[in-house]
This record gives structure tokens, C-alpha cells and sequence, in this order.
């Protein structure tokens, strides 16, 4: 079979396993253009069996999630054995062993990180897809201490979102359901807040509220909403979560109303942005031009290039340029160096 180390060849050079699981392992690897590290997901196809279609789907879903909270898909390749995901590299590793390694975070720190949460899963809602697996081990630290949301494995999509839900039920909204029409027809959004309730009671006391070895003792907890309160938790606090942490998943508060909740805002901070800083419709005309000088090709081919979003080198290279940019680097490609580029476009 061909080996990874030919199709990465002259693009990134890959460097050591910096995680592994199942049926896949993470890479760091450095994108050879711009000298910047990225993490390389390798998943083998034979390994993967019939969960083939979840990573097609992770990968469908990545495509179309550029937000500043959530982890960049650059570049996807395939062998006849393996898939390759390049994504952004977050060198501060999972929060989970963050909070392991501070116990628990105080309010302050506690509500920087929900904000990010909050703003991420926001913004994936608004594109209509639930992540359904948030937890503290799939949210990696940047190195500006930014989260990025990662994992999409179990991630869902109605067909299109509620839209296509109300317009298939015949046609008309008069015979919609009241859930229908308020929008809350996403598969497993509801169920994101409550894991985001979950996670904040794991910030805030460094321990989950609902656990227990016995997996049976463990479900009846859940399904009780009951649990313990610790005494450094403020009334506020706990006020919040109790709106997450709600059974009845119609009584649960909706990530909207999360983005308006006075606890986000205490201490004067701003309005959480959940929109995207990424603009993938306008191309960044900088990056273009360093990319079209380093390819020899004029700014009108790269933008061509670029546009088509093939989620190749050209499509990486760019969004590593843009979050560059973002994260005010100097925009600067290895001039046309050694390493065998793909021929000039003869125009
Ligand atoms: C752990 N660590 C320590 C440092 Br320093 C950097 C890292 C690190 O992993 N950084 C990192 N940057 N970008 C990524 C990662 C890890 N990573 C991951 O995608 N990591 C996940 C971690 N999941 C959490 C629950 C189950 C597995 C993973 C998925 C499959 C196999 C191995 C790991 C990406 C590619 C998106």
C-alpha cells in the first residue's frame, strides 16, 4: 500500500505521534510553505470499517465550519489504505488536562473558557449541526490560550436544517409542530446545551456532577438532574446551570439564550462574538498575492485556485496564511524554494 510518507512528500514533514486512538492517530507535522505546524489526523480505512461514513461525515462537516473556536480542516487526502486530515495545530493540548492539572478553575477563568464554548457551539448550531460529544478532551488550547472545538465524528446534521424540516411537512406551516416552527427541530442540539452544563460543572469543581463506576446507578443520576451543589459555587452560578442542566429538554435554555445570559457578562466583558472571523465568501487579497508570487501564477489564477476550495495544498496553504494574518504574523510564504511545487498554470 502507499505510504503516507509519499503523499506528504514535499508538503508537510511529519513529525511524532501526539495522540492516538482507536482507529486513528494525530501527527504534528510542519506545512513545508509557510513553516507552520499543523496536526496531521491519520485514520486507516480497514481499521475504520463501518465507520467509514462518520469520518466522511466529520470531514463534510469540518468543510463547513471555519469559526475561530473551532479547530480548521486545511487540507484532506487519501490513500488506498488511509485518510489524512490536516488541521490546525493547538499546542496547548486538551482543557480536560488542564483542569486536571489546576484541580478547578476559579469563575473568572471558568467563564473566558464558557464564552469560547459557548460562542463555538453557537455558531455550529446557526450552520444546523449538533456536535453531540462536547467534553473537556474535545476542546484543545491554542497558543494564544484560545479553545478549538474538535471531534466531529458524532456530529449531526438534519438534511439541511429546519428549513428543509418545515418545508417538507407538507408543504405548509400550518400543520407544523410547535417545536418545529421554534426552530428546535436540531438533532442533538438540546442535548449540546446539556453537555455544555456538564462541562461548566466540571470547570467550575474539577469532578462531573453526574458519575458512577456502575454504568445502570450512572443513567439513573442523569436522568434524575440531580446533582450536588459544592459551597464555592455562587447562587448565580448555580442558577446557570440549573438551565442547562434541565431534563425536560424543552424546559432546557437554547444556546441563543445562553449568548444573552448576564453570567457571560458579569465583570464587564463585551458581547461574545460567535460569528465567524473567517470570511471564505471575500478572499484575503494579501495572502493571495504572497501565494500567487511563491507559485508563480498571477492573482487572478490563485484567487481561481483558491475559490474552487478543493481542500488540497492550495486550500491549506491559504487558510494557514489567513489564520496567520488573524493572529497578526507577518503573511510570508518560502519563496519559490527547492521543494517540487506543482508546475506553474502555463497561462
Ligand atoms: C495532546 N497535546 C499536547 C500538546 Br502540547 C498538543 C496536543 C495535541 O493533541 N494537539 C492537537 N492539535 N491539533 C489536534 C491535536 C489533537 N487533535 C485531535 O484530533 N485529537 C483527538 C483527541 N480526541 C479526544 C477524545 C478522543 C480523541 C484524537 C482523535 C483521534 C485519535 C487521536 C486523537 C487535533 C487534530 C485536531
Amino acid at each position: 500500500s502507499i505510504p503516507v510518507a509519499s503523499v506528504v512528500d514535499g508538503l508537510y514533514e511529519l513529525q511524532e505521534t501526539i495522540g492516538s486512538g482507536g482507529f486513528a492517530k494525530v501527527k504534528l507535522a510542519t506545512h513545508i510553505l509557510s513553516g507552520e505546524k499543523v496536526a496531521i489526523k491519520i485514520m486507516d480505512k480497514k481499521q475504520l470499517g463501518d465507520d467509514l461514513p462518520r469520518i466522511r461525515l466529520e470531514i463534510a462537516a469540518m468543510k463547513d465550519l471555519s469559526h475561530q473556536n473551532v479547530c480548521k480542516l486545511y487540507q484532506v487526502m487519501e490513500t488506498d489504505t488511509k485518510i489524512l486530515m490536516v488541521l490546525e495545530y493547538c499546542p496547548g493540548g486538551e482543557l480536560f488536562d488542564y483542569i486536571v492539572e489546576k484541580d478547578r478553575l476559579s469563575e473568572d477563568e471558568a467563564k473566558i473558557f464558557f464564552r469560547q464554548i459557548t460562542a463555538a457551539v453557537a455558531y455550529i448550531h446557526s450552520k444546523g449541526y449538533a456536535h453531540r460529544d462536547l467534553k473537556p478532551e474535545n476542546l484543545l488550547l491554542d497558543e494564544d490560550q484560545q479553545l478549538k472545538l474538535i471531534d466531529f465524528g458524532l456530529c449531526a446534521r438534519p438534511q439541511g436544517g429546519v428549513q428543509s424540516v418545515l418545508d417538507t411537512c407538507c408543504g405548509s406551516p400550518a400543520y407544523a409542530a410547535p417545536e418545529l416552527v421554534s426552530g428546535r427541530a436540531y438533532i442533538g442540539a438540546e442535548a449540546d446545551v446539556w453537555s455544555m452544563g456538564v462541562l461548566l460543572y466540571a470547570l467550575l469543581c474539577g469532578f462531573l456532577p453526574f458519575d458512577d463506576e456502575n454504568i445502570g446507578s450512572l443513567y439513573r443520576k442523569i436522568q434524575s438532574g440531580e446533582y450536588d451543589i459544592p459551597s464555592w459555587l455562587s447562587v448565580k452560578t448555580v442558577e446557570l446551570l440549573n438551565t442547562m442542566l434541565q431534563v425536560d429538554p424543552t424546559k432546557r435554555i437554547s444556546v441563543n439564550d445562553l449568548l444573552k445570559h448576564p453570567w457571560l457578562y458579569e465583570a464587564g466583558k463585551e458581547d461574545v462574538y460567535w460569528k465567524s472571523n473567517y470570511k471564505a465568501q471575500e478572499l484575503d487579497e494579501e495572502c493571495i498575492t504572497e501565494m500567487a508570487l511563491c507559485h508563480g501564477l498571477t492573482r487572478k489564477e490563485m484567487r481561481a485556485a483558491v475559490s474552487s476550495w478543493k481542500y488540497d495544498y492550495v486550500t491549506a496553504t491559504y487558510w494557514i496564511l489567513s489564520n496567520q494574518k488573524e493572529r497578526g504574523r507577518t503573511v510570508r510564504l518560502l519563496r519559490r524554494s527547492a521543494t517540487s511545487l506543482p508546475d506553474p498554470v502555463t497561462p
